[in-house]
This record gives C-alpha cells, sequence and structure tokens, in this order.
C-alpha cells in the first residue's frame, strides 16, 4: 500500500482517457477531477490515437456498448498497449449477460489489461466461475472471493480488484484486502465505474499497477466511509454530493486513521 500515491496523483494530476457509459459518465468525470486527475471522455474512434498518447491511462467501461462503440474500446486497448499506457477494464454486468462476456473475453484476448475491477458476479465470470450475477450487481454466490480474485488475474494475466464489502486486490499470487467502505456506495449507481476510473488515475503515476489498485481501493473505500460517518444516514442523495467533496478534500492523514486493510 502507497499512501503517498494520492499526493504524487495531485501534484502531476494526470489525464485519464475515459470510454464511459451513458449512465455514469458525469459522476466518472467529476470523480476524477475531485480526486486531482484530468478526465476525458471519447466516443469517435477517429481521434483515438491522439487521445491515447496523450494520456496516463486509459479507462474502458463495458457498461452500455454499442457493437461501434466495441470496436473503440479494441482500438484504444490496442493503442494504449503501443504506447505503453496502462489499462483499466471494468467488465459491468457480464456475470448477467452471456452476451457482454463474449464481448469482454474477446477484447481481453485482443489486448492486455494492467488492471480489472468487477464485483463479486462480474470477477468470477471471468475466472470461469460458477455464480449468479444480478444484472450490474454483484448477486449470490458460493466460493472463496479470495480464490476468485485470484483465478482471474491469473486467467488474465493482470491485477484484479474484485470489489464489494471487501475489497480483494492481487496480482495472482497476493492478496491485500481493504474492509472500509459503506453500505451507501450500493445505493449509488455509478460507485463501481468511479472507482475503477480513480485505479486509471492511480495507474498513471506509478508503474506499479497493483500498488496503484490497492491504494485507489484504500483511498476511495475510507473516503465513502468518511462521508457515511458524517451524515449519519441512509441518503444516497446527499451521500453523492459529499463524496465528490470529500474525494477533493481528503488527506493522507485523514484516510490513515480510518485504514482498515491488511
Ligand atoms: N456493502 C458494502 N460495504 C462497504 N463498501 C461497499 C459495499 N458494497 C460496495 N462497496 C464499495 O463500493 C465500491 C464499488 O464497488 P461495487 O459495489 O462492488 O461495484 P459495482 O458498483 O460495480 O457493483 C467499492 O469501493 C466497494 O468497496
Ligand atoms: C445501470 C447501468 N446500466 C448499464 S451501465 C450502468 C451503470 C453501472 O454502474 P456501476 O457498476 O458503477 O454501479
Ligand atoms: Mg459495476
Amino acid at each position: 500500500m502507497k499512501l503517498s500515491l494520492l499526493n504524487e496523483l495531485r501534484a502531476q494530476n494526470p489525464i485519464v482517457l475515459n470510454v464511459s457509459n451513458f449512465v455514469t459518465v458525469q459522476d466518472v468525470a467529476n470523480g476524477i477531477n475531485a480526486i486531482g486527475a484530468s478526465p476525458i471522455m471519447s466516443e469517435e474512434i477517429a481521434k483515438t490515437e491522439a487521445m491515447v498518447k496523450m494520456s496516463g491511462a486509459v479507462a474502458l467501461n463495458l457498461g452500455a456498448f454499442t457493437q461501434d462503440q466495441v470496436a473503440h474500446v479494441r482500438k484504444m486497448g490496442q493503442l494504449a498497449n503501443q504506447y505503453g499506457k496502462p489499462v483499466i477494464l471494468d467488465p459491468v454486468a457480464v456475470g448477467a449477460v452471456a452476451y457482454r462476456l463474449g464481448v469482454a473475453q474477446s477484447l481481453l484476448r485482443d489486448f492486455q489489461v494492467s488492471v480489472i475491477r468487477g464485483n463479486a458476479g462480474e470477477i468470477a465470470a471471468l475466472a470461469g466461475i460458477q455464480w449468479a450475477a444480478k444484472g450490474i450487481d454483484a448477486g449470490e454466490g458460493q466460493g472463496d472471493l479470495k480464490a476468485i480474485a485470484r483465478s482471474a488475474a491469473l486467467k488474465h494475466n493482470c491485477v484484479v480488484i474484485l470489489s464489494g464489502p471487501t475489497d480483494f486486490i492481487t496480482d495472482g499470487t497476493t492478496v491485500v484486502t481493504v474492509k472500509n467502505g459503506t453500505p451507501l456506495f450500493q445505493l449509488h449507481v455509478g460507485s463501481g465505474d468511479m472507482l475503477s476510473s480513480i485505479v486509471g488515475a492511480f495507474a498513471a503515476v506509478t508503474d506499479d499497477a497493483f500498488e496503484a489498485a490497492q491504494t485507489a481501493c484504500l483511498v476511495f473505500g475510507t473516503t465513502g466511509q468518511l462521508v457515511a460517518e458524517a451524515i449519519g444516514a441512509e441518503l444516497p442523495g446527499t451521500f453523492t454530493v459529499k463524496l465528490m467533496d470529500q474525494l477533493h478534500l481528503v488527506t493522507t492523514q485523514e484516510i490513515e486513521a480510518v485504514a482498515d486493510y491488511e
């Protein structure tokens, strides 16, 4: 865990290039901005190369794609590999919809990702493990989440974040768990998407994708937890607004004071 990456991120203000989904695009852009990085979104394949070149990391979200957009994502992933930019993949709902899983698997064959960030249903699907995912949510399943995360990481040769009440972050060998968070994250559609792109912001300021993934989970989880403790009630609207504020304001000292990871 390297919390000083948060200060590094704020000092560098790296550009994070996103293929987002139309549902959560504004939360994702503002989340990246609030934490101290610089978001840019893209939907046009013709300008992909220039945009990849100027970016520090590329975050690819499969939340709501058309076939044209899949071609765009593929080209962006391949160009990111060519220019040595870290790629973060958010495989939204691949556990619930076979077509989505097929698309994600074909993309994972066509370019190398640095980090996959998904919930239990999504990561189990990418590991080839049985799980009853529910739409965009994790759903229900049996099994050792640590082992599922590790198996997905080994299969796709990358760092994997299996997020949820506890986040499991692994490079396929070591597994770090982050227990910070709040159930309010589940009442805000886009929490996962924000986390994935924030992983991109951290990956842009270090060559160590595993460290970037751990730190992003700790920063995001503790920030949400601090907000929930401050508002003290189940108010998803208020939570969303205050989460943006706190992502901007949170300090490494405040995070250290509540950090719960091993
Ligand atoms: N019940 C919970 N308690 C604490 N934190 C949670 C809980 N559920 C999700 N989170 C946090 O919410 C964020 C988004 O994760 P998740 O809900 O798994 O993604 P998605 O929105 O893609 O399903 C992560 O930071 C995760 O740690
Ligand atoms: C509701 C919805 N439908 C397609 S993408 C999307 C948003 C998913 O966001 P998250 O996985 O971050 O909750
Ligand atoms: Mg999600």
